[in-house]
């Protein structure tokens, strides 16, 4: 990472609030260990430097906002794609153990060589769809919070997320500017599955200004047994939202 790139993500970082002089290093070598690994399989649309730096090491650091991980004792990083938000998380927040998941194993053999370059002892990818986690008993209702990235619309999250949640954890979904209608439906599915939209925090991303909303889904009650319903089948049929 150049000079100016290191300084771009002082600065994004800044505007967030956070401090990441300690981490340049670990970021610098995420910064290579993402182009090379770009160079031999796509592993993310984003590949010049300013735009890793704001579009996902700025980014993914949003997530911090509203302190919602704190105390966490594991958080799942559902659709982390190649390590979005996980990897800049655990590395301002090492004493927070995360579970990066994703259904496609080139995109996690790389989330785990890179946590390991990088020393995270907290990380601990897994390959696997959400569904499928849901209705493990070794997962379902295991974990304190879920975050996201850029993974489905609100009400399909939810059916996703809410089954892996514990009772009183949260899902933590970051995603651009939301419709009413998507929140509508989001807030129905919330219901249904056991949680409720707690908080709907917009603001912009530091340097660029693009909209972004984090929105905070409680669990307040159980999932029912029939959720998540068969892989697929929760982006294919999104609960309450016909309008995709
Ligand atoms: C658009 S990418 C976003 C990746 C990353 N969160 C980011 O922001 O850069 C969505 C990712 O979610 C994964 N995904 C989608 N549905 C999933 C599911 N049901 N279970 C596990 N992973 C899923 C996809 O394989 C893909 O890697």
């Amino acid at each position: 990472m150049t000079p100016e790139g290191e300084a771009l993500l002082r600065r994004g970082a800044a505007e967030l609030g956070l401090q990441v002089d300690a981490q340049i290093p670990a970021f610098v070598q995420l910064m290579a260990l993402l182009q090379e690994a770009n160079r031999k399989v796509n592993l993310t649309a984003l590949k010049t430097e300013t735009d890793i730096v704001l579009k996902h090491f700025v980014d993914s650091l949003s997530c911090l906002r509203g302190e919602h991980l704190d105390g966490a004792q594991q958080v799942l990083d559902l659709g982390t794609g190649a390590g979005f938000p996980a990897l800049p998380l655990a590395l301002l927040r090492p004493e927070i153990p995360f579970v990066p998941l994703d259904s496609i194993r080139k995109k996690i053999d790389f989330v785990r060589a890179a946590a390991e370059a990088l020393g995270l002892n907290n990380v601990q990818p897994q390959v696997g769809r959400a569904e499928t986690l849901g209705r493990d008993p070794a997962h379902r209702e295991s974990y304190d919070r879920v975050v996201c990235r850029a993974v489905a619309a609100l009400p399909v999250l939810a059916e996703l997320a809410l089954p892996l949640l514990k009772p009183g954890g949260r899902l933590v979904a970051q995603k651009g500017p939301i419709s009413e209608e998507e929140l509508q439906a989001g807030r129905r599915a919330a219901g249904e599955l056991g949680g409720r939209v707690t908080e709907v925090d917009a603001f912009t991303l530091p340097v660029l200004g693009d909209a972004r909303t984090l929105i905070v889904v409680e669990k307040v009650g159980r999932t029912p047994k029939k959720y998540p319903r068969r892989e697929g089948v929760p982006a294919a049929q999104p609960l309450f939202w016909a309008a995709r």
